[in-house]
């Protein structure tokens, strides 16, 4: 299986501009030839380490979440790397080997793995190869619920998890969840959606959760409210609450991204 990952550099001067990316009032796409090294931010208390951060809380936009692609150089890592301590985080690993130290117990996270890390949780991240390593790593503030506890530190992976065939498809769309639907501890979702060439969203997906959609494989025709884009490997969809969306995809290859959403909680009623 494919999963994109972006390399940065920049652009020689001749290159003509693709026009693709936009910023609406429900979505920005950013393609994936925005991922240039001119873009990336360094982190407080990371080491040979760089991130382009895709996705941040906007007020009147998405609000939920932040999601970035880190690259970590050999030797590079964080012996800090989470500055809130209620952020839960989603970790998915695109290229090398990461190592994530939690509860002092050392984990080797392969391409395709999956690690959810909880809220109030101390870890570290280290790359002890001699590559890069690139993940992204999804942070939310978790929403406690009386009565229900904390989720738990988990570490999984795209080929341990069956994909589940969305209902009367044809095995055109199916879904792959890193968590239980019905676990009601958890309040997001990072899932891995995947299509084959014709299989399509078939109607205008219009919902209260917040979306961050990055193309690991394939190619498709995507719905962003009213536009219709074509989308690749290394595009990223940033949608707020209530974006309608859609899909067909046009590749022979299975069209694949990664998926963020809020889930499972009550709307506050109060506006902070
Ligand atoms: N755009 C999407 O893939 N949306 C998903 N079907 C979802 O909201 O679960």
């Amino acid at each position: 299986m494919g999963y994109h990952t972006p390399t940065g550099g920049l652009a020689p001067q001749t290159t003509p501009l693709r026009r693709r990316a936009r910023f609406s009032e429900s979505y920005a796409f950013i393609p994936a030839e925005c991922f240039s090294d001119i873009v990336t931010s360094y982190l407080p208390h990371w080491h040979k380490s760089r991130a382009w951060i895709m996705a941040r809380p906007m007020s009147g936009f998405a609000e939920t979440f932040a999601q970035y692609i880190v690259e970590v150089a050999p030797n590079g890592g964080s012996p800090a790397p989470e500055p809130d301590p209620n952020a839960q985080a989603g970790i998915f690993v695109t290229q090398g080997t990461l190592t994530i130290i939690y509860s002092g117990q050392r984990h080797q996270i392969g391409v395709g793995g999956y690690v959810y890390i909880p809220p109030e949780a101390q870890w570290q991240v280290e790359n002890t190869t001699t590559m890069p390593v690139t993940f992204h790593w999804i942070r939310k503030r978790y929403l406690p619920v009386s009565g229900i506890a904390k989720p738990e530190f988990f570490t999984t992976s795209d080929a341990q998890t069956p994909a589940q065939d969305m209902p009367d498809c044809a095995g055109l769309w199916a879904t792959t969840r890193f968590v239980d639907p019905d676990d009601m501890r958890h309040d997001m979702h990072v899932n891995i959606v995947s299509f084959q060439q014709g299989g399509c969203i078939p109607f205008e997906e219009t919902h209260v959760m917040e979306h961050g959609l990055y193309v690991l494989q394939g190619r498709a025709r995507y719905l962003l409210n009213q536009d219709w884009i074509d989308v690749e490997p290394g595009d990223f969809m940033w949608l707020r609450a209530f974006c309608p969306q859609a899909c067909v995809a046009t590749s022979t290859e299975p069209f694949r991204y990664l998926l963020y959403k809020d889930v499972n909680r009550h709307p506050a009623l109060a506006l902070a």
